[in-house]
């Protein structure tokens, strides 16, 4: 396979980028200080027959239709929100992902921002680092045991995040776009509903067309100044110009982002705010789940070109 053409849209993870190295003839578009049609023409953009892109950068309709030869695009990530799908699936090009081998460190992570949030866990921690315990106690914050939990999306992570928040004790219901079979929790076909009902809600469906911005003013409102938000899907999902005027205005209780909308952009005015726990879209960023990921895709690109089935195939 040495010879096929795969190219990677950015830096994503060393391991993976050696595992590329070692079995195909790897392109790094982050090479190139020019456009994508002068990288493409110096690199003979029709050798290319994989890519492989992640979160920030996947394949758009614009990299696709620049090469010609593209025959399947193995995402190093298990959201396909920059993949153009629609063009993918007219031209008869494969897609793969990488979902299931991050589950657990996505729903990890979705637990520690809501400790991280109410227990108030950064800001007492910056509490002592700048020496403040010595003048008073931090004062109390909040209990995570117990409380009711909402989850937006209930597939692998949002099923995983809800059988953590179970260990806690805690009530789980769920909105999502059907009934779950598999699930006991109570649903709700109605968003809005879920955010009243509800004092921890949680992120955790694909970003499309019809949950772009699905957490708005309304819902923001529904979940009210002692609910909290958690968002461990897409920054889009979240209307963020509603959040930040939520927070400061008191409306909303707090929150726990690990995605924004225009990424790595913060808004300047959460910096400040010591109810809001912000990581920098690190979900499955763990060393473990990084090498799983990064051999999904590989086994991906070596199935498809082996005329083996894909293992975790989109399209
Ligand atoms: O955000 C992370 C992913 O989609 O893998």
């Amino acid at each position: 396979m040495k010879s096929i053409g795969v190219l990677m849209t950015c830096p994503m993870h060393k391991y993976l980028e050696q595992q590329l190295e070692t079995h195909f003839n790897l392109f790094k578009l982050w090479h190139c200080n020019s456009s994508i049609t002068e990288f493409l023409k110096t690199h003979q953009g029709n050798t290319i027959r994989a890519v492989v892109g992640n979160t920030e950068i996947g394949a758009d309709a614009e990299l696709i239709a620049s090469l010609p030869s593209l025959e399947i695009v193995a995402s190093y990530s298990v959201g396909l929100d920059k993949i153009d799908l629609r063009k993918c699936e007219e031209k008869g090009i494969r897609v793969a992902n990488t979902p299931d081998v991050l589950t657990d460190d996505v729903a990890d992570l979705a637990v520690g921002l809501i400790l991280g949030v109410l227990r108030g866990i950064c800001a007492s921690d910056a509490y002592v680092r700048i020496g403040k315990w010595k003048d008073a106690d931090f004062g109390l914050a909040t209990k995570f045991s117990g409380k009711s939990v909402g989850i937006v999306g209930l597939g692998r992570i949002g099923t995983a995040i809800a059988k953590r928040a179970e260990a806690f004790g805690c009530s789980i219901s769920y909105f999502s776009r059907s009934q779950k079979s598999f699930a006991n929790y109570k649903f709700y076909s109605n968003i809005i509903d879920l955010a009243t009902s509800c004092q921890i809600l949680i992120v955790a469906c694909a970003l499309t067309e019809e949950t772009r911005h699905i957490i708005n003013r309304e819902v923001i409102d529904a979940l009210g100044p002692k609910g909290i938000l958690i968002n461990i899907g897409r920054g889009a999902h979240v209307d963020e110009t509603e959040l930040v005027s939520a927070l400061l205005e008191g409306r909303l209780g707090g929150a726990g982002l690990d995605v924004y909308e225009n990424e790595p952009e913060v808004p300047e005015e959460l910096l400040g705010l010591g109810n809001v726990v912000l990581q920098p879209h690190v979900g499955s960023d763990t060393v473990e789940t990084s090498d799983a990921m990064a051999d999904l895709v590989i086994s991906n690109l070596k199935a498809h070109f082996s005329k083996k089935s894909l293992l975790t195939p989109v399209i």
